[in-house]
């Protein structure tokens, strides 16, 4: 469907029209259904998606995404049946949870162990590794014991099995071992560390942080804060998440500190905490790393030694989570570690087998802008995310992809907080349909619906690409990654092949072919971006003359349905 030809001029969306796409996006929703997508595939795509997704179906809803023609539910009715379902289901929980027992859910040999991690595409390393659990339930048994409101919580949100990476991170942060766990993009890891922590913090106890988790910004900070609240839902903990206010508010009134449990934060915000007395950190049992290997990068590295030392309770138990270690980073975080587990789930450092990728030859910087307005003329499916390497050019595709009537937006760092909060609130409700965006967003934001990613600007590293190709195709969603590229990209394309390659993508003949570029000219790149030419294919009195014919051609169009539907009448 050609919906931005559909939109043209200011689009707004329409609910009603485009319902199966505003349920992909609608935060209240029930599962979105989004066969029409697949519906439309060929046949050997739609086989090779059935394939791929049962190899990987993390989350068990291949049957949602292959072909299912149901009608979409209704969220309100069916978040109320839900309640009551779970009301009856919790008196007989302790009923449940004994037939539980009798259904061998605990493993009864090393071998089982073993047979259940490959299944599932486990990989442990380390010494005394705890066994994983297979379903929700188990951990419902006195072996785990998780508490019932926690379980309940899980219901409410719809979590009928665990992932791969919940299935091993959560006995082994239970037992209280430090972990390194490496997991592709949106298979729950967040989940996978905040579970066993609020079972094990159990309940408010107005002593001061008991957990912190660190993430790279503040718009996944803030995210984490929500899922807190979702997973511990019932219980009274006191959360925070660090910003200029809070801090202030804390630093005035010290006995203030003591009543809360849970702190998330970004590194520099906490660091000028800690340096200004607003905060403290030693009574912090749980120090959880989001997106660890950016948390350990040189830019953010000072920071985190300071809050290492920060954290002084003996008993701290550290827990890394990104969808990319790279090994250096693995022997560095080693140095902060007691005897830690290391969890692989798939293949290392690679990206999310359920996206489609494309590397996408554009000739030069103009190639670019004609091929996205082509790829909007044949009708993109929104939503849709495009990366760029810099706020300039951040702002220059805006002002260019403005007036094409695309219904767009832009966030990065300049703008203010606000502004970026109320863009992502947009973004997910689905008011805007193409988001523009640098690094900011390339890191453990949710966004269930996104059809597409579009690399305009060639990525960095390719842990950055993992990472902003894995904003799409999340939860076992199907979703698509193209990325352009310009002769002075050529020479880096063979890494990001090698990603595509090992998560299961085609790549053409001739790119296999190619040399790996040298470990130097990674660094450089990785210093910094490719110098480009400036984003600009017209004067803006031409974009403004052009954006009025739009808006003429428009009105008269809509004139004309107008009488007829009168005439009619
Ligand atoms: N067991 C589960 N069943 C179904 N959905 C789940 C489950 N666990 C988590 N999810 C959902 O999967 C989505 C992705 O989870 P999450 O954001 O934790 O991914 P992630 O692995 O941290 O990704 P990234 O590496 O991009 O940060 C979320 O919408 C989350 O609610």
């Amino acid at each position: 469907m050609d919906l931005f030809r559909l939109l043209g001029g200011g689009a707004k969306f329409d609910k009603k029209r485009f319902k199966d796409d505003f349920q992909l996006l609608d935060p209240t929703a029930t599962e979105p259904e989004v066969e029409e997508t697949l519906t439309e595939q060929p046949d050997n795509e739609e086989e090779r998606q059935k394939s791929l997704l049962n190899e990987i179906d993390f989350f068990k809803n291949t049957h949602t995404i292959v072909g299912n023609n149901k009608k979409a539910k209704d969220p309100k009715k069916s978040k109320e049946k839900k309640n009551k379902k779970l009301e009856a289901e919790e008196d007989n929980q302790q009923d449940e949870e004994e037939d539980d027992d009798d259904e061998e859910d605990l493993f009864t040999s090393q071998e089982e162990v073993a047979q259940f991690r490959k299944q599932n595409r486990i990989r442990v390393y380390g010494d005394d590794i705890p066994n994983p659990f297979r379903k929700f339930a188990d951990l419902s048994t006195p072996y785990y014991n998780l508490r019932p409101y926690i379980r309940r919580n899980l219901k409410v949100s719809g979590f009928e099995d665990p992932t791969p990476i919940q299935m091993q991170s959560i006995p082994i942060i239970m037992k209280g071992r430090d972990l390194m766990s490496c997991a592709p993009t949106g298979s729950g890891k967040t989940l996978a560390y905040l579970l066993p922590i609020i079972h094990d913090l159990n309940g408010p106890e107005k002593v001061g942080y008991r957990a912190l988790v660190v993430a790279p910004t503040r718009e996944l900070a803030q995210q984490i804060f929500r899922e807190i609240k979702r997973i511990s839902a019932g219980k009274k903990f006191k959360i925070c998440m660090l910003t200029k206010a809070t801090a202030a508010t804390q630093a005035q009134d010290p006995k203030l500190r003591q009543k809360y449990d849970i702190l998330i934060s970004t590194p520099l915000r906490l660091v000028h905490a800690i340096q200004s007395d607003e905060i403290e950190l030693n009574r912090v049992q749980h120090l959880v790393l989001d997106e660890a290997d950016k948390l350990l990068e040189l830019g953010f590295l000072e920071q985190m030694d300071e809050i290492f030392a920060a954290c002084t309770n003996a008993n701290i138990q550290k827990s890394l989570f990104s969808a990319t270690i790279p090994s250096g980073v693995e022997t560095l975080a080693k140095t902060v570690m007691k005897d830690p587990i290391r969890i692989v789930i798939g293949a290392k450092n690679a990206a999310t087998e359920t996206i489609k990728q494309e590397l996408l030859f554009v000739g030069s910087e103009d190639g670019k802008l004609v091929a996205i307005r082509q790829m909007v003329q044949k009708g993109l499916k929104p939503p849709v995310l495009i990366f760029v390497q810099s706020i300039d050019r951040a702002k220059e595709l805006f002002h260019e992809l403005v007036y094409d009537g695309i219904n767009v937006d832009v966030i990065h760092s300049e703008r203010t907080k606000s502004q970026r909060d109320n863009i992502i609130d947009q973004f997910r409700a689905g008011r805007i349909w193409v988001l523009i965006s640098t690094e900011l967003m390339a890191r453990g934001l949710d966004f269930k619906g996104v059809n597409l990613v579009i690399n305009y600007d060639f990525p960095q590293t390719v842990q950055s690409y993992i990472h902003r190709i894995g904003r799409t195709g999340r939860a076992g969603r199907t979703g698509e990654a193209v990325t352009y590229f310009t002769k002075e990209d050529a020479p880096y394309l063979k890494s990001i092949v090698n990603v595509m390659r090992g998560s299961g993508c085609e790549v053409p003949e001739w790119m296999l072919t190619m040399r790996k570029p040298s470990q130097n000219m990674r660094k450089q790149l990785r210093k910094a971006p490719i110098e480009r030419k400036q984003i600009n294919t017209m004067s803006s009195y031409d974009k403004r003359k052009i954006a009025h014919k739009r808006n003429m051609i428009e009105t008269s169009k809509r004139r004309k349905t107008e009488k007829e539907t009168e005439k009619k009448a």
